[in-house]
């Protein structure tokens, strides 16, 4: 089965609440991610609602739910009670747990699960109960104990940060050891019953050496580097639509 695709719609989130202005539509370019056959969609809504706003939440899932019933969302988190109603309202397919703290600029690791697996163990437990699938943010590093620490808190699949694979920016020399951890620790999980999904700083440049190692990825969730390449392999035909509102023959 191939890896499935997530489209990350904070990067999108975050251009819209530049203004007070409903563009870019984060319900619209999640309809066309869908329309392109994207798996499904994910957010990360930070306390400070910095780019995903808790409101748009009900309208993905609407968007799901009415056009592409086969699609699925994805919520990332940390499991506060305010994260965990939101999710229970919202009934994603899927919450991933982060163990981001509210100041972090972007997520930059994974579980400790050594300190945090016995915090995490009811709070899977309830997500499940509530029918949602369980996922944790976790270290690429090769760290097998933390995997089977990772199986004990009952989630059905860890996913690998990748930030310092994607921040080797295709240097193959420094990427090649973060990939071996990485590859080391899905294949641990794998062997614990886990799946693995992967996430953060992945490009087009660099997921076909990710894959070709895990080839029984289960899902990558890809925002910033997909919004970046929808702007410059979208801003040729964007600035003809403009020219031609501005009367120009285009
Ligand atoms: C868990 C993870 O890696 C992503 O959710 C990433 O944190 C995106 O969040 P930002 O868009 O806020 O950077
Ligand atoms: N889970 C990772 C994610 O959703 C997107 O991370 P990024 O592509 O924005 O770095």
């Amino acid at each position: 089965m191939p890896t499935k695709l997530s489209v990350n719609l904070n990067a999108i989130a975050m251009l819209r609440n530049r203004r007070d202005l409903p563009w870019p539509s984060v319900e619209n370019i999640g309809r066309i991610a869908l329309e392109a056959s994207a798996s499904g969609l994910t957010v990360h809504p930070r306390p400070d609602q910095r780019h995903i706003r808790f409101s748009d939440l009900p309208v993905l899932r609407a968007l799901i739910d009415d056009e592409f019933p086969q699609a699925e969302f994805n919520i990332e988190g940390y499991p506060s009670e305010d994260f965990l109603q939101l999710c229970e309202k919202t009934q994603p397919e899927q919450v991933t747990l982060v163990p981001d703290d509210p100041s972090q600029a972007t997520s930059d690791h994974g579980f400790d699960f050594r300190a945090s697996g016995e915090m995490l163990k009811p709070i899977v437990a309830r997500l499940k109960r509530g029918g949602m699938r369980v996922s944790l943010f976790a270290d690429g590093d090769g760290d097998v104990e933390a995997v089977k620490l990772a199986k004990e808190t009952g989630a059905d699949r860890i996913e690998l940060y990748t930030g310092p694979y994607g921040g080797c920016f295709n240097d193959e020399e420094r990427a090649q050891p973060i990939l071996r951890d990485l590859g080391a620790t899905a294949d641990a999980a794998r062997d614990e019953g886990l799946e693995v999904n992967a996430g953060h700083d992945l490009t087009v440049a660099n997921l076909p050496a990710l894959v070709r190692r895990i080839p029984y990825l289960a899902e990558v969730s890809i925002g910033h580097g997909l919004t970046a390449d929808a702007l410059e392999y979208g801003m040729a035909e964007t600035v003809r639509r403009f020219r031609r509102a501005c009367g120009q023959d285009v």
